[in-house]
């Protein structure tokens, strides 16, 4: 069985580990046990007929004296594309805006407050090909572009917090192009935007081709549900670009993503649900599905023969919570979405409990990388 027709490391530990054993395997490797969520019948049906993955989870807090629960439902989108890569450029968006609107319906039936979708949902993920077209011509206006427009439309119509990676395209500064996550607020209102952090120089991933470092920093966005920050792909390689957000205060980090099997799946599972516990917050990791292919052959410089497609992207999006525990994988294969109902006072409970936050010593490593990053650094090293 190749890595393509793979189902989910979930279903194989179901199928073939005894039911005596199933649950301490899972224990072990997933964390406390959670409960499913009931979701409406509606919704199930609903994701039958459309043909996409629906799972739903319930990270639960202790019941406090001083504050109420704060329970907030999260939804998760990953997807292929629509359309072949060659098709339209309008025509794969409006395929993807359909495509995603259907399921942005269920989240709304599963009761979704906010949800997020996968990185550049809205285009095919070429920056693999070096070409600039018709590539660029997917890169909107954060503010006021079609996608944004889309976005807001289902904001209001679901009251619900809509978090949307595009390719941004930034007139004011010249036309810059942008790999920017656009959060819409339940009102409909564009709360703000946050750009990609660091962009990778890996493989296939020739992104440094289209656009820049982010510009933005840390920013948290105050939902009405939550604290919350986007670390887009890459950036979930960074431990300090999680911590960041999480400094800013956010409650819960979206990593919307896209990445391919051969080069980051071993390490998928272990980056967000370590960056959860690292710093007492929620992350919620989202990889776009299926295999992109490209009219034109590509190479990276890596003495690979030329070749059309980046390899099989493996969706497996899942949620972590800060007390190292995390809902099992969405399909590998397959389009899903993944709905968890998290209370945000679990947060507060871990950092208590584990004081990390408290023992960080960030003045202590401020001062270091102070000195660290300068070009006359001295290494503490001591010799014989
Ligand atoms: N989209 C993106 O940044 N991918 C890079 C590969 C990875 O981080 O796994």
């Amino acid at each position: 069985m190749s890595g393509k027709d793979f189902e989910s490391l979930e279903k194989v530990l179901e199928t073939y580990v005894p039911e005596a054993e199933l649950r301490e395997v899972r224990r072990l490797l997933f964390g406390k046990e959670l409960k499913k969520l009931n979701l409406a019948q509606s919704a199930i049906d609903a994701a039958v007929e459309q043909d996409f993955d629906l799972k739903g989870y319930v990270f639960e807090a202790s019941p406090e004296q001083l504050r109420p629960p704060r329970t907030v439902r999260v939804g998760l989108i990953q997807n292929k594309i629509v359309l072949p890569t060659d098709a339209p450029v309008l025509e794969q968006i409006i395929a993807l805006h359909k495509r995603v609107g259907e399921m942005v319906e269920v989240a709304a039936m599963c009761g979704v407050n906010i949800v997020c979708f996968q990185e550049a949902w809205t285009m095919p993920f070429a920056f693999c090909t070096r070409e600039r077209e018709p590539w660029t011509e997917f890169a909107e206006s954060a503010e006021d572009g079609l996608t944004t427009r889309f976005c807001i439309q289902l904001a209001k119509k679901y009251n619900m917090v809509v978090v949307s990676p595009i390719l941004e395209r930034d007139e004011i500064h010249g036309g810059t192009l942008w790999n920017t996550a656009v959060v819409v607020s339940n009102n409909g209102n564009v709360l703000g935007k946050s750009r990609k952090n660091h962009i990778p120089r890996v493989g296939d991933f020739n992104e440094s081709t289209y656009y820049m470092e982010g510009n933005t920093g840390h920013t948290v966005f105050q939902t009405q549900f939550g604290k919350i920050a986007v670390n887009i792909c890459y950036g979930r390689h960074h431990p300090l670009n999680w911590l960041m957000y999480s400094v800013h205060g956010a409650e819960i980090i979206f990593n919307p993503s896209a990445t391919v099997g051969l080069l980051s799946e071993p390490m998928w599972p272990i980056e967000a649900r370590n960056a959860a516990i690292a710093n007492h917050c929620f992350t919620c990791a989202i990889n776009r599905v299926g295999t992109e292919y490209f009219k034109n052959e590509f190479t990276s410089g890596d003495g690979k023969k030329a070749h059309r497609d980046f390899g099989h992207f493996y969706g497996s999006s899942y949620v972590a919570a800060p007390d190292g525990s995390r809902s099992p994988g969405l399909s590998r294969t397959r389009d899903g979405l993944l709905v968890t109902e998290m209370d945000l006072n679990l947060n507060r409970q871990v950092a208590d409990k584990w004081n990390f936050k408290m023992t960080g010593r960030y003045e202590m490593y401020a001062e270091e990388l102070k000195k660290a990053v300068q070009h006359d650094f001295k290494p503490n090293i001591v010799k014989e």
